[in-house]
């Protein structure tokens, strides 16, 4: 096998899965959750379509499994995502499970010499292992042609994505990284694409002139579901709004790009990012942090999360966060952002909400006008809606509130399906840009510093309430209820 360890790497356009080359997929952290959980159903459900054919997969990890126990796991996934064809069976027949340590470079010379074909390295490691083992990686080198996914949070810091940046640029070129936002593969969220630039009655009012503010909300009534290992680390700013929000921000903030080829979108999503500040630059008025205690939701008991297994009390991790933004381009200067997420909470809420300012004039004789024009856009169950304010029945003169939605389907890749293609295809435009994984740590660095001292407090929930009172979002920052 050549591999080529050099500091410039030369720009080997990926094979694409159509050419019919075999493929192998080289997942480290093959025993963890993430692997379990997420990328092997999403396989699964991707290997079914027929995308990748041939699929060689190949799992390493620190525990001392053998091939039975790898296979079985792959199996379970690949049913339970209903992926139970002649394609997967035949992946599932010949994958082979490598224990290894694969921040050291002996063995991952050694798992290189398995994989034949192009190549794709899934690091499904927490950030500091991903880190130490990507670094061994350049000292090794890996086949040219070579793509790297690598799972979020990436880097522990602004820093540290940034050392992990210039580590990786010496191993492959950037358009062969794949940095996971596996937001970006959601259905629903791509939808942001269409219905802002191909309708013509959106885009003309997403702007200061129009809107007042936007909500951008995801909310789950899970709790920590045994993942303390990571999630205590990271807790609700890290896990959900450092990484997925702040990606739906950048699609609904945007400019138009000319055409969705990486470049092109992956830019304007960069141009916005960079754009953004926290509210007042003051992060003690722009965020807000609390964790849930003991409650029950749907029938659920969920303990206090201090006492989860795994967490560690005094840390103080949050497992709700709020955030409020501003986009400081000629577009959105002025409005605020909301951006928030929290875990054990009443009622699942996982929509993008603009809200439009209040008409320049309701005619007087038009009574009971309460409230502006919303846009909704669900990112689970998918859905659109639009709260306007029209003369419904009874009194002609009196308006009534109507409520426009459309329910459709997710896709019929789930969203690890979709980031998989990517990297399979070659093709980086639902990955994250090397830039944007920087600036997404510099939007939260000083309210991770904030919180660190003190300077926030940390406000308690009941599970299965719908989180702490007050909204950092409300009349104060010019935002209609
Ligand atoms: O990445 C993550 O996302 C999930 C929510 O996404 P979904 O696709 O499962 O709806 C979140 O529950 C988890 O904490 C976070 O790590």
């Amino acid at each position: 096998m050549t591999t080529s360890a050099s500091n410039a790497p030369a720009a080997v356009p990926a094979e694409p899965a159509a050419t019919g080359v075999r493929q192998t997929l080289l997942v480290l952290g093959a025993s963890g959750d993430l692997t379990g959980r997420l990328l092997l159903p999403g396989l699964g459900r991707l290997m079914a379509t027929g995308a990748v054919p041939g699929l060689r997969l190949i799992g390493s990890g620190m525990d001392s499994w053998d091939d039975e126990r790898w296979r079985r796991r792959v199996a379970d996934s690949f049913e339970t995502a209903g992926a139970t064809g002649p394609a997967e069976s035949a992946v599932i027949r010949e994958t082979r499970y490598v224990p290894a340590d694969v921040t050291r470079e002996e063995d991952l010379r050694s798992l290189l010499s398995r994989c034949t074909g192009p190549l794709v390295i899934f690091f499904a490691l927490p950030p500091l292992v991903t880190a130490r083992s990507a670094a061994a990686l350049a000292r090794v080198g890996v086949p040219p042609g070579t793509r790297l996914m690598l799972e979020k949070p990436f880097g522990v810091d602004r820093i540290s994505a940034r050392s992990l940046n210039e580590l990786l640029a010496t191993l492959v070129p950037e358009d062969q990284v794949h940095r996971i936002d596996h937001f970006l593969g959601k259905s629903t969220v791509l939808n942001l694409l269409g219905l802002r630039f191909a309708n013509r009655i959106f885009e003309p009012v997403l702007n200061s002139s129009h809107v007042a503010c936007v909500d951008i909300v995801f909310d789950e009534t899970l709790g920590l579901e045994g993942r303390a290992g990571y999630y205590d680390g990271a807790g609700a700013l890290v896990d959900m709004v450092q990484s997925h929000l702040l990606q739906v921000l950048a699609l609904l903030t945007m400019d138009p790009p000319p055409t969705l080829q990486a470049q092109e979108l992956r830019g304007r999503k960069s141009q916005v990012l960079r754009a953004t500040k926290l509210w007042r630059d003051d992060p003690a008025q722009a965020s807000r942090r609390a964790r849930y205690t003991a409650g029950e939701i749907d029938g659920r008991r969920l303990p206090n999360y201090a006492d989860e297994p795994g967490v560690d009390p005094g840390r103080g991790t949050e497992t709700l966060a709020e955030l409020v933004v501003t986009v400081d381009t000629w577009r959105w200067a002025g409005v605020p952002f909301r951006l928030r997420s929290g875990k054990a909470v009443d009622a699942v809420r996982k929509e993008a909400v603009i809200t439009f300012k209040q008409p320049t004039r309701v005619p007087d004789g038009l009574t009971g006008y309460e409230r502006p024009d919303r846009l909704r856009i669900g990112f689970g169950p998918d859905r659109l809606g639009l709260d306007l304010n029209i003369n419904g029945p009874g009194d002609p003169f009196e308006l009534d509130r109507v409520k426009l939605t459309a329910d459709f389907g997710p896709g019929d890749l789930p969203a690890y399906g979709e980031v998989l293609r990517g990297a399979f295809d070659g093709d980086p435009t639902l990955s994250v840009r090397a830039d944007v994984a920087e600036e997404c740590w510099r939007i939260v660095e000083p309210v991770l510093a904030a919180w660190k001292a003190g300077t926030v407090p940390l406000q308690e929930y009941q599970a299965g309430s719908a989180g702490p009172a007050d909204s950092l979002i409300g009349p104060v920052l010019g935002c209609p209820r």
